[in-house]
């Protein structure tokens, strides 16, 4: 498993996960750096004093086009390769006083940002602009009327993105996983990814929190003015200010999710909400969660689905920590829609209790299960951690031969699962037509080791819970 902070991205082998945490770039951090994706040698440092020369480049590139690359001074003052995804004009500024938004193409889309000029490093502009970009622009189809609010302001992205969610039907409701957009045809799916590639809240107050946002959440337009929403916390409506957010607190009866506490031990509650009797609640929480999950996106009913949420318990209330979605009934055997650990509670074990939580539940419906894909860089990091501890900690203390399938059914982990984990580990052999597991008690506890803490455990005898039954 990566190291805190920096893993490469499981999915794509590039980019990093969490930033370091932000510092004086004047101090004495800044070291040059390697890592350059096409840039050339002299951007990689800090960029040298301006000539005559680079100020009269810095004239004929200015403003930067959408497409270019350029390296961009990030939190560890270090420059990173960047891509400008966007830009807007900056109030009161002259006509090349833009600021950009740039996604870093090491790290994933979360740590995308607006930026400013200072931190760009000009003498590395690569000036040849991405064609995808450009033939995604030009490929929409857009009204003159909208054409024109992009080229001019650059800030009017997030309605035109909720009107054209809404025609896809993206908006309200649930969504599913990339997988399902093969349902999308290509040109949707462009607009889409056009449409939402910049952030259009940039933080939410949540309790006692105010979190930065990670992804474009599809919020009706009348919030997209708003950089920062007021979310309440038990009931998960939102609003655009502050005092509006304190009115609201005065008359809002509830102190926990609604819905039936399945789980309770020590501090920690587990809700089970209906998604088809609270479905406000269950919308809420799609926007929220969306501001944190990236490929989630086509539509789908929230009254197919149940949700449960994880609570830290306390005299006030119930705390939402995170929460995972599960379809009533998934043809794909899927016991996990969506999970999502709040960003101040991540990695604590809550991701970790929140997926055994889901095998669980799979056991007492005698099934076995396996998350929706596709899974994001830290999903994919979570359930091979967990994957990896529960199959190994049965192999380490089982004696004789045990298959694959009755791996499966102790574990309700399904069968691809097991074998993915274990080819990735090289536990598994092929031979004579099978598959064998070669599980040498050495091997097992390096690997064992390797995956980490095991996150707070799920306490079986404090969980009340018969499965979905439809009523009626
Ligand atoms: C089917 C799907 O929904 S896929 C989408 C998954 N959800 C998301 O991507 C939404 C945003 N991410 C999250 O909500 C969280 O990161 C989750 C739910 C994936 C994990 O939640 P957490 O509460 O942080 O998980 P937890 O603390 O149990 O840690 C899980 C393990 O994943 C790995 N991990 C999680 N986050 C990171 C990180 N930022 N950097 C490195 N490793 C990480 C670690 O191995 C960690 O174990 P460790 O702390 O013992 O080393």
């Amino acid at each position: 498993m990566g190291s805190i902070g920096t893993p490469p991205n499981p999915e794509n082998g590039s980019a990093s996960t969490s930033p370091p945490p932000a510092s004086n770039c004047d101090g004495d951090e800044r070291k040059p750096q390697q890592a350059t994706i096409g840039m050339p040698p002299n951007a990689e440092t800090t960029p040298p004093t301006e000539t005559e020369a680079s100020k009269k480049r810095k004239a004929s590139i200015l403003p930067l086009e959408v497409g270019t690359r350029v390296m961009c001074r990030w939190r560890d003052c270090k420059y990173h390769p960047v891509k400008v995804i966007e830009r807007r004009r900056m109030h009161f500024g002259g006509p090349n006083d833009y600021e950009y938004y740039v996604h870093y193409t090491e790290f994933n889309r979360r740590l995308d940002e607006w930026v400013k000029l200072e931190q760009l490093d000009l003498n590395s502009v690569e000036t040849v602009v991405d064609e995808k970009v450009e033939d995604k622009v030009t490929s929409l189809k857009m009204t003159r009327h909208q054409k024109r609010k992009i080229d001019e302001t650059h800030v009017e992205v997030p309605l035109d993105a909720y009107e054209i969610c809404r025609n896809i039907g993206l908006v309200l409701g649930y969504w599913r996983s990339d997988a399902g957009h093969e349902e999308l045809d290509a040109a949707s799916l462009r607009e889409h990814e056009e449409f939402t590639k910049v952030k259009n809240i940039a933080t939410i107050e949540l309790g006692r929190y105010e979190i930065e946002t990670w992804y474009f959440s599809p919020f009706p337009p009348e919030y997209n003015d708003s950089l920062k929403l007021y979310f309440c916390e038990f009931c998960l409506n939102f609003m655009k200010r502050k005092e509006q957010l304190q009115r609201h607190m005065k008359k809002c009866d509830l102190k926990h999710p609604p819905g039936d506490e399945i789980y309770r031990s020590g501090t920690l509650s587990m809700f089970e909400v209906d998604g088809k009797k609270n479905k406000v609640y269950g919308q809420n929480l799609c926007y929220l969660a969306k501001l944190f999950l990236d490929h989630k996106t086509l539509y789908y009913d929230v009254d197919l689905f149940l949700f449960y949420i994880l609570c830290e318990c306390d005299d006030r209330g119930c705390h939402m920590v995170g929460y995972f979605s599960k379809e009533k009934h998934s043809e794909e055997s899927y016991n996990l829609a969506c999970i999502l650990t709040l960003p101040p509670y991540q990695r604590k074990g809550y991701g970790k209790f929140l997926i055994a939580f889901s095998y669980e539940l799979s056991k007492k419906e005698g099934k076995v299960g396996t998350p929706e894909r596709p899974l994001s860089d830290l999903g994919l990091l979570s359930y091979r951690g967990y994957w990896t501890r529960v199959l190994l900690d049965i192999l380490k203390k089982h004696k004789g031969n045990i298959s694959i399938k009755e791996l499966s059914d102790m574990t309700a982990i399904k069968a691809e699962d097991i074998l993915t984990t274990l080819q990735s580990l090289e536990l598994i052999q092929y031979r004579k037509g099978q598959h064998v597991i070669c599980a040498d008690p050495k091997v097992l506890d390096r690997h064992l080791k390797a995956a980490g803490r095991g996150g707070l455990e799920v306490d079986v005898s404090k969980l009340i819970w018969t499965p979905y039954k439809e009523q009626g």
